[in-house]
């Protein structure tokens, strides 16, 4: 079976963003709002599920936010690899990074109103956060009032706006001390979540700097695997191996990198 590997001090943790989601399609920063998957995002969940299953992969646990995009991309892969019953953890902490006042709006009109540079800026850079959400916003109080929230974020750690080193406060915690662990006990994993809290993990796995976290882009759907050691750091050449068709791939990153300025996308 791939990804179980006699060594017991190599660990398997296999990754994913979810499909893309209806405000993916519609080029609209979502963050805290808990936006469906679309049409494509549903094929494209299906399709992380056979390339997992094709490549073999068995888990013992699975990690993923409270935010419907994510729980529906990992149900439909469960499914697909024949391990429905599989225990899942949901957490907060591996949310999408809080888009404070960006929220709801077109990530095309954003660029045009405050310059391509700036929403750059917000969207990839590590420790620039984007205009709080105040209350008087339209997706304040579903966000605050969501009953999912009731066991935590607490008021005190509650987000109005994240970079991704504010992200990167909340999911790495949740890496070391609660994914961590079951990775070091021999527990193969999977991760389900979303284009930042990833990009927050995958820049800590793999040391990135400040600055190059801005050039990496995550496709929707397409899982990834890292072979780490029992320190979970990643084994030489072993970090971050898309899996599946080299055009898919290829063309999925392609994708995310335009997504700034296009238009609507089927
Ligand atoms: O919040 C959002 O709009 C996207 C990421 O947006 P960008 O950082 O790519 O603008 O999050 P996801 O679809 O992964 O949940």
């Amino acid at each position: 079976m791939a990804g179980c590997c006699n060594d017991s001090s190599n660990h398997v943790v296999v990754m994913v963003r979810h499909g893309q989601s209806e405000w993916n399609r519609q080029n609209i920063f979502s963050g805290w709002v808990d936006i469906g998957l679309s049409p494509k995002g549903k094929h494209e969940a299906i399709a992380a599920g056979v390339t997992i299953k094709n490549s073999g992969y068995k888990f013992h646990i699975a990690y993923t936010s409270v935010l419907t995009r994510a729980e529906v991309t990992l149900d439909t892969i469960l499914n697909r690899i024949d391990q429905p019953n599989l225990e899942v953890v949901r957490s907060w902490r591996l949310n999408e990074r809080h888009y404070g006042a960006l929220t709801g709006l077109s990530k095309t009109e954003t660029a045009n109103k405050f310059g391509e540079e700036q929403v750059k800026l917000w969207r990839r850079s590590y420790d620039v956060p984007p205009p709080p959400m105040q209350e008087d916003h339209p997706y304040y109080k579903q966000i605050r009032e969501d009953p999912r929230y009731a066991e935590g974020p607490d008021d005190g750690e509650f987000p109005s706006s994240e970079s991704l080193k504010m992200t990167s406060e909340r999911t790495l915690p949740f890496w070391k001390q609660t994914i961590g662990p079951e990775v070091r006990s021999g527990k193969r994993v999977l991760i389900v979540s979303h284009g930042n809290s990833l990009r927050s993990i995958i820049k800590h796995l793999d040391r990135i700097s400040d600055a190059d976290i801005n050039n990496l882009n995550l496709p929707t759907g397409i899982p990834f695997v890292y072979t780490l050691d029992d320190k979970l750091h990643p084994l030489p050449g072993e970090s971050m191996k898309f899996l599946g068709d080299e055009a898919v791939i290829k063309k999925a990153i392609e994708d995310v990198k335009n997504q700034r300025r296009s238009t609507l996308k089927k």
